[in-house]
């Protein structure tokens, strides 16, 4: 069970094994995309007949495009083409999101990032965004420059909440997955992170809607939470 008190990161769990690699979430852990989704999403389910209330739609944060549109049309008994219903949707995502004057990643985020990169720790991003979608974001945040290993749910057999997209990640850096830690927004990518056997930080978003995260080793709120923390992680990199 997650816990908010800071004390929980000095306790051994963050100790053992030693942490070599974040892995991290994007939309709604490097920026608060989620809402500029919704809208989009529930334009993309209008356009296809479908009433998708607030509740539904939450539990979908964190599923790639397809397993979202697939779990809608089944849901909904609707019968559409998945190769139109994706190009439609990712044609206006990338609009909107290519037009959009203020994608900046959250605050506090860039130093958390430079000091796990200065103290030697790998970093990954694994998203269920297209690819497309990641590299536009990272590069209009400026995040780009940290990250050599991205993945993109659309690039894995099993999209979260299944773990494949972060052993992908894992692999890539070649970093045991006992020795990752990944921090997440949505309940699908803390029970996929747990599932790849990874220590798992949760970050409670409200942007990112109802998420339960109580399967996450530690929940925050935001990164100067874990700024905080530094000195009780047990950096462990390997020379
Ligand atoms: O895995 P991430 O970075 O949280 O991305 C998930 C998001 O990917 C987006 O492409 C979807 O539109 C969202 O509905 C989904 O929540």
């Amino acid at each position: 069970m997650a816990s908010k008190h800071l004390n929980n990161a000095s306790s051994s769990l963050w100790q053992d094994p030693p942490i070599q690699a974040v892995i991290f979430d994007m939309d709604g852990v490097l920026i608060d995309s989620e809402p500029i989704y919704f809208e989009i999403e529930k334009s993309s389910f209008q356009h296809l007949g479908a009433t998708v209330e607030e509740t539904e739609h939450h539990t979908y944060v964190g599923v790639t495009l397809e397993s979202m549109f697939q779990q809608v049309m089944d849901k909904h008994k609707l019968d559409h083409v998945m190769e139109e219903v994706l190009a439609f949707h990712k044609d206006n995502v990338m609009k909107v999101m290519q037009d959009h004057k203020e994608l900046q990643a959250f605050d506090h985020v860039e130093q958390w990032i430079e000091w796990l990169s200065a103290s030697g720790i790998k970093l990954a991003v694994a998203s269920s965004s297209p690819r497309s979608l990641i590299e536009l974001i990272l590069e209009r945040t400026g995040l780009r420059r940290f990250f050599t290993v991205m993945v993109s749910g659309e690039e894995v057999a099993h999209g979260k909440p299944a773990p494949d997209i972060f052993l992908h990640a894992a692999s890539l850096l070649q970093v045991e997955p006992q020795h990752c830690v990944v921090i997440e927004d949505s309940r699908n990518g803390v029970r996929a992170a747990k599932l790849a056997g990874m220590r798992c930080i949760g970050h409670q978003n409200p942007g990112s809607g109802n998420q339960d995260l109580s399967e996450a080793d530690m929940i925050v709120d935001h990164y100067a939470e874990l700024l905080e923390l530094r000195d009780s992680f047990h950096i462990g990199v390997r020379l």
